[in-house]
């Protein structure tokens, strides 16, 4: 392998590197029999000391991705290449991965500080338990260094995975769901320190969250993934200003994206695209024919309210009002759309349910989308 370490001070810094998912395929067989294809060709580019968020529904094949680069699962084609190397046949040992899988064994009769000193010792490092006491500072589980791991809550062993992982400052990080039996102040401070530690150490991470808050606080690029495959790849601003199809503009984005029919319109050399019985919005989608139904993505918080008579614009009764203290949210029956849309509206312009609101969107943020194959037109 050709991890490059040196030692400074109490701790052993190592060279990042990059890590690379290569047309990455796993089918899972069962009694040589049934087989279900869980990884469907992944192709991921990580540069070194970036962390990537692998963001998906349950069941995408996000762990599997996971256990694969861990060597806990064999491929069943493709490669994977840390720095220059291929690892994909290599034992989980020789792979240099640092691993905090929730359901990653902790020894039982070892305390959490013998268990963080047990991969330390075989790397002889003189001074275990200065970093042990560190690391443990850090993550805010000082107190549990003496206990066993039977005697743990599920959020603390989880602290104690985490700093399993950590402690050996591995050049490629692996974690799955690593906070999410931690409350939620907890949750936030370990998440802000486990991002200052990544900065500091530069360790390429993959990251496994269904949780999009986590996968946009702690990331550099995140893959959202679905079915098996990568639906889009990008900084979170490109994943939500610019997503690639309706399933990322659906999975990603809080509260979520207004999904509508409509079909495209132009006239006076303009695009629009006609939504319900009397509605516009203008796109820049430029290359969709005249006439071609669509359905339209349209975000709560791209709304615009204030809009002018004569400018295009969706139009409808609030339903429901919800105050929210910095801005409102109101859930709109715009006529000829089948389900209610929601919009958020500024702190200073309270609504009530019965009034009528008239909302747009800049054309750049109103996304359109086949009908059949949920791909973005452009
Ligand atoms: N050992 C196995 N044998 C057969 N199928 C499996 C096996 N492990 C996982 N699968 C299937 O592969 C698919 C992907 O599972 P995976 O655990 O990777 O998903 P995930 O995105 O991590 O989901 P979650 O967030 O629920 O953990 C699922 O449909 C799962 O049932």
């Amino acid at each position: 392998m050709s991890t490059l370490t040196r030692t400074d001070g109490s701790a052993q810094h190592t060279v990042a590197q990059s890590l690379v998912l290569d047309r990455l395929h796993k089918t899972y067989t069962s009694r040589g029999k049934t087989s279900f294809e869980a990884v469907k060709g992944i192709e991921l580019s990580i540069e070194p000391g970036e962390m990537v968020a692998l963001l998906g529904p349950s069941g995408c094949g996000k762990t599997t991705t996971l256990r694969l680069v861990a060597g806990l699962e064999t491929v069943t084609d493709g490669d994977i290449r840390i720095g220059a190397t291929s690892v994909a046949d290599l034992p989980p040992a020789k792979r240099n991965v640092g691993v905090g899988f929730e359901s990653y064994a902790l020894y039982p009769p070892l305390s959490v500080r013998q268990n963080l000193r047990y991969g330390l010792r075989a790397r002889k490092v003189r001074d275990a338990d200065q970093r042990v006491d560190t690391l443990a500072a850090r993550l805010e589980m000082t107190e549990l260094l003496d206990h066993r791991p039977a005697d743990l809550s599920s959020g603390q062993k989880q602290r104690v995975a985490l700093a399993r992982a950590l402690i050996r400052n591995p050049p490629v990080l692996l974690l799955d769901e690593p906070l999410s039996h931690l409350d939620a102040a907890q949750r936030q401070r370990v998440r802000r320190e486990l991002k200052v530690l990544q900065r500091e150490f530069g360790y390429t991470t993959i990251v496994v969250t269904h949780d999009q808050l986590e996968a946009l606080s702690l990331a550099d690029r995140i893959a959202v993934m679905d079915g098996g495959v990568i639906q889009q790849f990008g900084t979170p601003d490109e994943i939500f200003d610019d997503p690639a199809n309706r399933f990322v503009a659906d999975f990603v984005g809080e509260p979520n994206i207004n999904l509508v029919d409509g079909v495209v319109q132009r006239s006076g050399g303009k695009t629009f695209v006609r939504v319900g019985d009397a509605g516009m919005l203008p796109v820049t989608a430029t290359g969709v024919a005249d006439g071609r139904a669509v359905t339209v993505g349209l975000r709560p918080q791209d709304c615009h309210t204030g809009v002018g008579a004569e400018q295009p614009a969706l139009e409808g009764e609030v339903r429901v009002y919800e105050n929210l203290l910095e801005f409102g949210q109101a859930t709109v029956d715009v006529p000829g759309v089948d389900e209610p849309v929601v919009v958020q509206t500024p702190a200073d312009e309270r609504l009530a349910g019965g009034d009528v609101l008239r909302f747009a969107a800049d054309a750049g943020q109103v996304y359109l989308f086949d009908d059949d194959s949920g791909e973005r037109l452009r």
